[in-house]
């Protein structure tokens, strides 16, 4: 079981500044993860170095974290969230699922980082799960949606 719980109590802080934690989060991974880039059309012809300052990315941040806000808030009844994900980055951004795993990841350690008060050991167990869990149900809809990569 995950503590949706704790995890909602980090999330009200990330939602302070729900965009600017996007976007720190959509630039550690092009950063961490180069290859990432070629999936965005937005961002791929753009240097790293100027993303940093781009718009877009922290629009895209939010729009992120939002998607990622209403999973969150539905305490793991989040099957029809997850299965809107899976349709459109399957069908229209064609997004190897693998990712999904490499973005948990750098969110973990940008919430670590910037949220030491709130990314508890218990509060960064439970993101873990919660992550884990949510990544293995992305991989069988892509699964079940016949991903070609
Ligand atoms: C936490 C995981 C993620 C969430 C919650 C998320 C959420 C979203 C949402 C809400 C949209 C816009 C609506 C839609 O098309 O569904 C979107 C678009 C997109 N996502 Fe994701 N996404 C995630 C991970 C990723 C990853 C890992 C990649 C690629 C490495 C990716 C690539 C894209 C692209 C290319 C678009 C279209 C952007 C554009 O407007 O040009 N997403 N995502």
């Amino acid at each position: 079981m995950c503590d949706w719980d704790l995890i909602n109590k980090v999330w009200a802080k990330v939602e302070e500044d729900l965009a600017g934690n996007g976007q720190t989060v959509l630039l550690r991974l092009l950063e961490e993860h180069p290859e990432t880039k070629a999936h965005f059309p937005k961002f791929k012809d753009i240097p790293l170095g100027q993303l940093t300052s781009n718009a877009d990315v922290k629009t895209h941040g939010n729009t992120v974290f939002k998607a990622l806000g209403d999973v969150v808030k539905q305490k793991g009844k989040h099957a029809s969230n997850l299965q809107a994900l899976a349709t459109t980055h399957i069908n229209k951004h064609k997004i190897p699922p693998q990712n999904f795993t490499l973005i948990t990841n750098v969110i973990l350690k940008v919430f670590a980082e910037k949220f030491p008060g709130e990314m508890t050991a218990p509060a960064q167990e439970a993101f873990s799960k919660a992550f884990k869990a949510i990544c293995s149900e992305l991989e069988d809809l892509y699964k079940k949606g016949g991903f070609q990569s």
